[in-house]
């Protein structure tokens, strides 16, 4: 059993890599970072180390690597003749990987179907990847030769430091849920992975509740000159950020999906502690990331504030932690940098629509208008 793996980085190496080892699949991973790829090449193993309690080692054998940049061809082969094919590059990088998935579609000659799963922080990313897809073949055809399953992916991986080499630290914490609907009943055999029939609920718990909660920690972090995330939830101000945005999630969640109320305090208490662990040093640049991405229309605020102004209720921590993320600035991050231009820049109703998809008339409108003017303000 095959899976190609595009995304040799934190999640793909410490996450979906060693599940996909563990399952007994051979590895081949796909990346466009060549010193990472050649090591990949050189090496037999690399050890993804957990921390926290019940914590071990795990070694992950039998894998591959190729350059996807310089050796398009060859990944294509290794496509077509796939089982799996999984993703964990970043949900704006789904667009270039999806040639190559598309071209080997068009080369591929056994009857079972490759399946497709991207392992993004984002709603349904391997739905946006199949748009790709589908758009990059030939004969529309060729997408009956795959199964396309949306997934969601939980576990901590920070920044690796330096000299670490292969091997990933990760926390102990995993969850892989993936919808089982689109194999009908034919689905791969992933021993770690949670079959799921409705990964909407999950998803939506997954990014309002971990990712809303750990980017709202960054941003409030960096504002308060704090580097590392476990010293920004320690702060009393953070704690209460966070611990507010996250009750106006768990009342959208709980009201929209049906969660049990108390169930989601536990997952978010149990998340918290997660966030605090001093074992997986974490920096809140690197949680902060991507801001334009974070604050887009489907992401993990502005998504639940719309959702809450829609049904009357004034998201008002929600709408302070966008007005922390509108004031991060990290030198390395493109986006924190086009985002403070565009402040100095743009009218505040302008930007507000630019960014976040959300138009005048809709109920937030005001409430990210009024952000933006502070920000505006702060750092004028
Ligand atoms: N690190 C984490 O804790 C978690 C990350 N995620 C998600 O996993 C995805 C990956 O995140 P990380 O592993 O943290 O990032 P990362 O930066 O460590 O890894 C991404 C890898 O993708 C590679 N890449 C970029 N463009 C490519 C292309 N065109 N073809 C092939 N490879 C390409 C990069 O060279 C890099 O090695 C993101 O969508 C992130 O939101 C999800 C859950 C947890
Ligand atoms: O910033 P991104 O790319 O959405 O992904 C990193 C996030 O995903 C997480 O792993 C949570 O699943 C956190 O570490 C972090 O908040």
């Amino acid at each position: 059993m095959k899976a190609v793996h595009f995304g040799a980085g934190n999640i793909g190496r410490g996450f979906v890599g060693l599940i996909l080892h563990r399952a007994g699949y051979e590895v081949v991973f796909a990346d466009v970072a060549a010193p990472l790829i050649d090591a990949l090449d050189a090496a037999e193993s690399y050890v993804v180390h957990e921390v926290g309690e019940g914590a071990r080692d795990h070694v992950v054998t039998g894998f591959r690597a190729i350059n996807s940049a310089t050796n398009e061809s060859a990944l294509i082969a290794e496509i077509a003749s796939a089982d799996i094919v999984t993703t964990a590059v970043g949900p704006g990088i789904l667009k270039f990987v999806a040639p190559v998935i598309a071209r080997a579609l068009e080369q591929r000659e056994t009857d079972a179907p490759l399946a497709v799963m991207a392992c993004e922080n984002a709603i349904n990313a391997t739905d946006i990847l199949r748009g790709h897809v589908a758009e990059a073949v030939s004969d529309r055809a060729v997408l009956e030769r795959a199964v396309f399953a949306n997934t969601a992916v939980d576990r901590i991986v920070p920044a690796q430091p330096e000299g670490a080499g292969l091997d990933v630290t990760v926390e102990t914490y995993f969850e892989w849920a993936i919808e089982s609907p689109p194999f009908a009943g034919a689905a791969p055999v992933i021993p770690d992975a949670h079959w799921v029939e409705d990964l909407a609920p999950y998803i939506e718990r997954k990014l309002f509740t971990v990712n809303t909660g750990h980017a709202t920690i960054a941003y409030a972090g960096h504002l308060a000159g704090v580097e590392l995330v476990y010293d920004a939830l320690a702060l009393p101000e953070v704690d209460s950020a966070v611990r507010a945005v996250l009750a106006e999630t768990k009342a959208l969640l709980v009201a929209k999906h049906g969660l049990d109320a108390d169930e989601q305090q536990a997952y978010i208490e149990r998340i918290l502690t997660r966030f605090a662990n001093t074992a997986l040093p974490d920096r809140v640049d690197r949680v902060g990331r991507q801001p334009l991405r974070k604050l887009s229309r489907d992401e993990r605020f502005i998504s639940p504030a719309a959702e809450l102004a829609e049904s009357g209720t004034e998201p008002s921590a929600l709408l302070s932690a966008v007005g922390t993320a509108l004031r991060f600035v990290s030198p390395d991050d493109e986006q924190s940098l086009e985002l403070q231009v565009w402040l100095g820049s743009m009218e505040a109703e302008q930007l507000v629509t630019r960014v976040t998809g959300i138009e005048p008339s809709h109920p937030l409108f005001g409430g990210l208008v009024r952000e933006v003017k502070l920000a505006q303000s702060r750092t004028a």
